[in-house]
This record gives C-alpha cells, sequence and structure tokens, in this order.
C-alpha cells in the first residue's frame, strides 16, 4: 500500500498544468475499437485507470504504440475476441469502472459485448441499468450471472429506435452512442448526459463518420452508418483536476496558475468557488489564483439564508468536486450546506477531517454542514487512509494546509486519476514525498 508522508503550513507558488481528462480519455480509449482504421490520440494522462484501459485493450488484439508523451496510435483491425470469455478478462474489467464502455462498441461492430461488474470508486451503489436498458432498446439480448457477476449481449444487428433514458448516466450515454452509430436507422436519446467528455467523443465520433446531432444538450439524434474510419483527437484538460487545484490554492493561501484549462468546457467550476468567496481571475485561457492572505468568506443567498452547494447532471456542477468543495469550506468564512445527491457513501471521509479539527456536521449520507474556521484555527497533521479518488485529494489538499506532518495511505486510489501528482506538487513547493 503506498503512502504520502505530507508536511502542511507552506504556501505554494507557481503554475500547474491540468492533466488531459480521466474521464474523456476512458471514453475516448474504448471508441477506438469502432474502426479498424488508425487513431491517434493526444493528451491521454499517464494514469492507473487509463493505463489498465490500455493494457485491456491490448489483450483484446487492439495494436497500440506510444508515439509520444501522451499520444499513442491505435488500431483495432484483427481483434481476439476469445479474451472476453478468458478468466483473464474478468479479473482485468474488474480493475476500473471505465471498463464498462467497451460493450457498446463491441456489441455494434462484431455483435457481442461481455463485461464483469466494473470497479472504479466505492462511494455508493452504482447501477449499470441505463447501460444495458438501452442496449437492450437497440435490439440487444440480455445475460446476466449473478454468480460471476458477468454482463453479457448480444446482436446480429442493432436497429435505430426512440429511447428517454431513466437517468442521464455518463458512461451509460457514452456505451448507447457507441452502439448506435452503427446501428440501422436512427437512434433518438432522451435525457442523454452531455458533459463536455460527452460531447467530444461525439465530436470524434463524428470525424470518424458517425452521424450525431444535438451534440452538448440531452437529446441527441444519431443516423446509424456502416462503418467508420480513423481520426486524430486531443483530450480537454481535466477539469476535476482544475478545482482540485483551485481548492488547494484556496486553502493553502498559495498564489497559483492553473495554465490552459479550456475555460469554455468548466460549466459551473468557476463560479461554485467563487461562492465560497474565493478569487478566480480568468487570464487568457489561464486561471490565476491570488494568495488568499485575508482568507474568503462564504457568500449567503440573497435572502441572508446559508448557501448550499450540491451537484447535478451536467451542466449542473459535478459530484466529483463535491469533496474538494467540502475540504475548502472549512476554512472559509461562514457555513455552507453540502448536498451530495448522487452518490450515497462519498462524504463519510469527513470523519477524517473531523479528526482534524474540521468543524463539520455529517446530517445524513448525503448531506453535511461545515462551519468554516477562517484560519483562526488550522488543522492538525494526521495518519489517514485514501477511501476514493476525490476524498484522497482531499485529504491531501487537507495535509498540505494543516501544521505537521500528515501521512496518506492507500495512495493507489489518488494515482487512479491524478498523473504524477507528487513530483508535480513539489513543483510549486510542495512538501510532498512517496514513502513506499
Ligand atoms: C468513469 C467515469 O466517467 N466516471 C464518472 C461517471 O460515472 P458513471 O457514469 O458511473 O455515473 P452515472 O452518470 O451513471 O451516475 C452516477 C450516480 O448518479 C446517479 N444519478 C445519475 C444521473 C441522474 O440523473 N441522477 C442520478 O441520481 C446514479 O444513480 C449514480 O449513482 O459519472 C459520474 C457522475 O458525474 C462521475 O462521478 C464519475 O466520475
Ligand atoms: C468517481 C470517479 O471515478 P470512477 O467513476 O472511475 O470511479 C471520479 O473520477 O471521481
Amino acid at each position: 500500500m503506498g503512502t504520502f508522508k505530507i508536511e502542511g503550513g507552506h504556501q505554494l507558488k507557481g503554475s500547474i498544468q491540468p492533466q488531459g481528462a480521466k474521464n474523456e480519455a476512458l471514453q475516448i480509449l474504448c471508441a477506438v475499437l469502432l474502426t479498424p482504421d488508425l487513431v491517434t490520440i493526444h493528451n491521454i494522462p499517464d494514469i492507473v485507470d487509463v493505463n489498465k484501459l490500455i493494457g485491456l485493450l491490448k489483450k483484446l488484439g487492439v495494436k497500440v504504440e506510444k508515439l509520444a508523451k501522451g499520444s499513442y496510435t491505435f488500431k483495432a483491425d484483427a481483434l481476439n475476441l476469445d479474451y472476453l470469455e478468458s478468466p483473464q478478462f474478468k479479473e482485468d474489467g474488474r480493475g476500473l469502472r471505465g471498463s464498462i464502455m467497451i460493450v457498446g462498441p463491441l456489441l455494434s461492430r462484431f455483435g457481442k459485448g461481455y463485461i464483469p461488474k466494473p470497479g472504479g470508486d466505492k462511494i455508493g451503489r452504482r447501477r449499470l441499468d441505463t447501460h444495458f436498458e438501452g442496449l437492450i432498446k437497440l435490439g440487444a439480448t440480455f445475460r446476466y450471472n449473478r454468480e460471476e457477476q458477468f454482463y453479457g449481449v448480444e446482436a446480429k444487428k442493432l436497429k435505430g429506435t426512440y429511447m428517454l433514458l431513466e437517468e442521464a448516466s455518463v458512461t451509460g450515454t457514452a456505451n448507447i452512442v457507441m452502439a448506435a452509430v452503427l446501428a440501422d436507422g436512427q437512434t433518438t436519446i432522451y435525457n442523454a448526459a452531455c458533459e463536455p467528455y460527452l460531447q467530444q467523443l461525439c465530436k470524434m465520433l463524428n470525424r470518424m463518420g458517425a452521424k450525431i446531432s444535438g451534440v452538448g444538450s440531452n437529446m441527441l439524434i444519431i443516423d446509424g452508418v456502416e462503418n467508420l474510419g480513423g481520426t486524430d483527437h486531443t483530450m480537454l484538460p481535466d477539469m476535476i483536476e482544475i478545482g482540485s487545484w483551485i481548492g488547494l490554492a484556496a486553502m493553502t493561501k498559495s498564489e497559483l496558475t492553473i495554465t490552459n484549462v479550456s475555460w469554455d468546457d468548466l460549466g459551473l467550476i468557476p463560479n461554485v468557488f467563487r461562492k465560497l468567496g474565493i478569487t478566480v481571475e480568468k487570464r487568457g485561457d489561464d486561471i490565476h489564483i491570488p494568495a488568499h492572505n485575508d482568507g474568503y468568506e462564504i457568500q449567503n443567498y440573497i435572502d441572508g439564508s446559508i448557501l448550499t452547494i450540491s451537484d447535478a447532471p451536467w451542466p449542473g456542477f459535478t459530484p466529483d468536486l463535491l469533496s474538494i468543495i467540502l475540504v475548502v469550506a472549512t476554512q472559509a468564512r461562514g457555513s455552507v450546506l453540502i448536498h451530495q445527491k448522487m452518490f450515497e457513501s462519498r462524504l463519510f471521509f469527513v470523519d477524517k477531517l473531523i479528526d482534524m479539527g474540521a468543524k463539520i456536521i455529517l446530517c445524513d449520507p448525503h448531506r453535511a454542514t461545515v462551519i468554516g474556521h477562517d484560519f483562526k484555527s488550522t488543522l492538525k497533521a494526521m495518519t489517514m487512509t485514501s477511501p476514493d479518488i476525490r476524498a484522497g485529494v482531499s485529504l491531501l489538499i487537507a495535509a498540505l494546509s494543516a501544521k505537521g506532518t500528515s501521512t496518506i495511505q492507500n495512495i493507489e486510489q489518488i494515482d487512479r486519476g491524478y498523473e504524477n501528482i507528487d513530483e508535480r506538487l513539489r513543483a510549486i513547493g510542495a512538501r510532498i514525498e512517496r514513502v513506499e
């Protein structure tokens, strides 16, 4: 189990370039299965989940070549579909959440898609019903082996149809889109998720020859085509990393510039941090956070009532940043209610922040009230374990703001989604060591 040792209480300074987006990468990599032609992808983050997926694609027979750091070519012209029925696949597929998105492309191009219950963060129930209900609507037959938790769909040829998704599932929409692009006729997906990741996927598929309209909205209309060709694609910067660095800057009173953030794709993220009283300056395509030496003050609503920050499907505020918002609020001036609507086990990490001296009331599994210290009391250094990727980074931010030396165990969770985080943080002055 890897561990970070962190000496907190120091201001950081400098600029940091966000990595390519993890959750976009997982969709885009699965899309290479849709064509026998060459697909070139740039700005792929070097993180555990992405590398696991690339490893899985290789075992499926995809030819992968590294061109440079973050740039690879993929060619899925001779796949080894027997791998899908091997014990090894059952192990590999479980290793991450993103593997679920190989099902749609395999089903539409080869007539069958299998997957063991995928992994990812243990942050509450994470059902796959939306994925499979959509694929069944397109004409697939569905099997589920409860004992092995193994899912399978098969179809000779998918047929376009109208569907209204029960929920705007991100990976579910990606899976259904990748199935529908090669189906016969027209598919309409209403209540589709529309995150920038999905917009990027749809734009890439259109460059490959797909006919998708409504990109960026919650109604996608897809006219099926016979086949798709190769393309070049560049990943957006990771908006969750960008939000993490905004929080880090505020909480450590540091002046930081986050470079090339693709402002137009950040949605509500800058404004939600502003509601906590943090100055988020737009400088060209960079974000500049000045040192908050006098702290930051949470804004109330117009009527004076306490601010609530909650998650919602895009263009609402992403659930993946609520843990960061929560930790940053522990040093704000004022109080805020954090409402994590989507996941039921994502707030339990607050017990560690409470042990560090933060004033938080966990009202129920979905809601926590934070009463900020306004830096009048610093958090205490601690030994803690990272329960999931975003809680892990939140604890890391707390440790960097705390006085003394903290230890964070189980940092594999953080490495799952943040590239070389210790080295990049050291470059802006953080005192962090990987000790195992
Ligand atoms: C690999 C990947 O891309 N993972 C992301 C993806 O996961 P993933 O695609 O697995 O998440 P989903 O969008 O399917 O759903 C997330 C959770 O929100 C609930 N839900 C969803 C939509 C809705 O309208 N109402 C609702 O309650 C679902 O029941 C589920 O519990 O999207 C999540 C939601 O942004 C992010 O946290 C994950 O980081
Ligand atoms: C929940 C997350 O990831 P995953 O869906 O891969 O578990 C995340 O990126 O915050």
